[in-house]
């Protein structure tokens, strides 16, 4: 049966990077989407505002929607102090496979917890299965439209307090307009657009950072 892309990336990680260097692994997938085959990891012109945005927060507790292969979870966990923690939901059980595999060869497992199922069921799990109380810092980049029904789901969960920043990917493309209508116009978040492009292509996207003001 021939492999998938998610398999083929994962194979050239294995074969290109070094294990337990997360770094190494961040670029051989950014080599091999740029230069064999797309793919929607969120890239390094975007990896860099997310970096720095975990680098502002510091955050003990993360969560990132939209796992994929890994690549944004290895990004997010690298930069975390001893102690803290990210979990990351991914819906689709061949990504969540490839992520598993991923995040371990970079040796960030101890710092990530890979969830597999749905965003809408795990979120309100997350306080009493995986004993979060509140989270410093969520990477929002799964499906555009799950960003909102998601964002007010962690509010009606608690899940967020004064300070919480989310991240949001995808601001232009794919694109999540009823998002960035709804979290602009909500006096409750304080909102910063960072322009920027598509992951490996010349094409305009952007991120928008929401600060929960409780
Ligand atoms: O960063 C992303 C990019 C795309 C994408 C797919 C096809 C295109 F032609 C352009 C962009 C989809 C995503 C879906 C979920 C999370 N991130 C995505
Ligand atoms: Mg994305």
């Amino acid at each position: 049966m021939n492999q998938s892309k998610e398999q083929r990336i994962l194979n050239f990680v294995l074969q290109n990077a070094v294990r337990g260097d997360p770094c190494s692994v961040i670029d051989a997938i950014d080599t091999y989407c740029s230069q064999k085959e797309w793919a929607m990891n969120v890239g390094n012109e975007k990896g860099l505002i997310l970096d720095k945005t975990v680098e502002e927060i510091n955050p003990s507790v993360a969560l990132e929607l939209g796992t994929y292969c890994g690549y944004s979870a290895v990004r997010i966990a690298r930069l975390l102090k001893a102690g803290a923690r990210l979990l990351t939901v991914e819906f689709n059980p061949e990504f969540a496979a490839i992520a598993k595999q991923m995040i371990e060869f970079a040796g960030v497992q101890d710092k990530v917890t890979l969830i597999e199922g749905p965003s809408e069921e795990i979120i309100p799990q997350l306080k009493k299965k995986y004993e979060v109380d509140t989270l410093d810092f969520v990477f929002v980049d799964h499906w555009k439209d799950r960003y909102t029904p998601d964002t007010i789901l962690l509010q009606e969960c608690s899940l967020l307090r004064k300070g919480s920043v989310l991240l949001a990917d995808n601001i232009i493309v794919p694109g999540a307009p009823e998002f960035v209508n709804y979290i602009r116009n909500n006096p409750r978040f304080q909102c910063t657009n960072y322009p920027s492009h598509l992951e490996y292509m010349k094409v305009q996207d952007a991120m928008e950072k929401a600060v929960f003001l409780g």
